[in-house]
């Protein structure tokens, strides 16, 4: 698991929230996320309110709500590196936060951590290294050049990070998360700043890794249109999941045209389920 942003004030628990039981079979056959009453305070405010979800392998699942919704909290729970959480939550078979996930996780933050000062085949091999450093260097070097490929960037394997371009940082930044070949890929708005074609050039990206790989990838967005590059999505409000489906049974349980439609068909009905249930308190 890569690139993780630890908050100054906060350091996860001592114990993972509670999961599944140990043991060998990291079971293929449950999903690659499954939370239960998940619930996460920071400071004051419970950010995130008794979410019941899962996330299926093999799929790109988008998480989908406006700024300040949760979305980074919830990515960081289910990394490990959230403090104050409650409820279940299961991460490839395993309690969020179990040491044997680190190497089965990567995660690109917000704020990726990429080197200015070094080449990206540097950066890779100093990541690389980090992640697995028991391991023979050639196997190193093949994961590097693997990656490289994956993200389309051999041919700038030599430039520095600080000379590249906001699309090319972002797919380095990814290739650092890809190293390990990880069965879920953790992504907090990978490509918030980027252009339309870069977004659409990413977003091909992420499916080549689904479809070859069959990982899980978990991506956030508030940008509406990119849910219906997704397989499926929870789209989120106010620390709350106000769906759970795929674009198309979201658009047509609505009667909406896009996933944005519907969104916003969502927010209408839990304003006024919530006003109805003030007037008859
Ligand atoms: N360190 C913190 N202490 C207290 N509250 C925090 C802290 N960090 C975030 N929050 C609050 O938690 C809520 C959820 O924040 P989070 O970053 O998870 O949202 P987000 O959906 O990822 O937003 P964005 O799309 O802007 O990144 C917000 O209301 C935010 O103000």
């Amino acid at each position: 698991m890569m690139n993780i942003n630890r908050g100054a004030d906060e350091t996860p628990d001592p114990e993972p929230a509670s999961g599944a039981a140990s043991g060998p079979e990291q079971a293929s056959g449950t999903p690659a996320v499954r939370a239960d009453a998940l619930t996460v305070v920071r400071g004051p405010r419970t950010v995130l309110r008794g979410l019941d979800f899962t996330v299926p392998r093999g799929q790109i699942t988008g998480l989908l709500g406006p700024s300040g919704c949760g979305k980074s909290t919830l990515m960081r729970s289910i990394v490990g590196t959230q403090a104050k959480v409650t409820g279940t939550l299961e991460v490839l078979g395993r309690p969020a936060g179990h040491p044997t996930l680190r190497t089965r996780i990567g995660y690109v933050t917000q704020a990726p951590s990429v080197y200015d000062d070094l080449t990206i085949r540097q950066n890779l091999d100093y990541f690389t290294a980090i992640l697995a450093p028991g391991r023979p260097t050639a196997e190193r070097h093949q994961d590097v050049t693997r990656v490289l490929d994956d993200v389309d960037l051999t041919s700038h394997a030599d430039s520095l990070a600080g000379n590249l371009s906001g699309g090319q940082r972002s797919r380095v930044s990814l290739a650092v998360a890809l190293l390990g070949s990880p069965e879920l890929l953790v992504l907090d708005e990978p490509t918030v700043g980027l252009d339309p074609v870069l977004r659409r050039d990413l977003w091909n990206l992420f499916h080549d890794i689904a479809a070859t790989r069959g990982a899980t990838l978990l991506i956030s967005s508030h940008v509406m249109d990119e849910a219906e590059r997704c397989h499926r999505l929870l789209l989120m409000r106010e620390g709350e999941i106000l769906a759970d489906d795929t674009p198309d049974a979201l658009r047509t349980n609505t009667g909406s045209d896009t996933v944005e439609a519907a969104f916003l068909h969502l927010v209408d009905q839990a304003t006024a389920a919530a006003r109805e249930k003030e007037t008859t308190r």
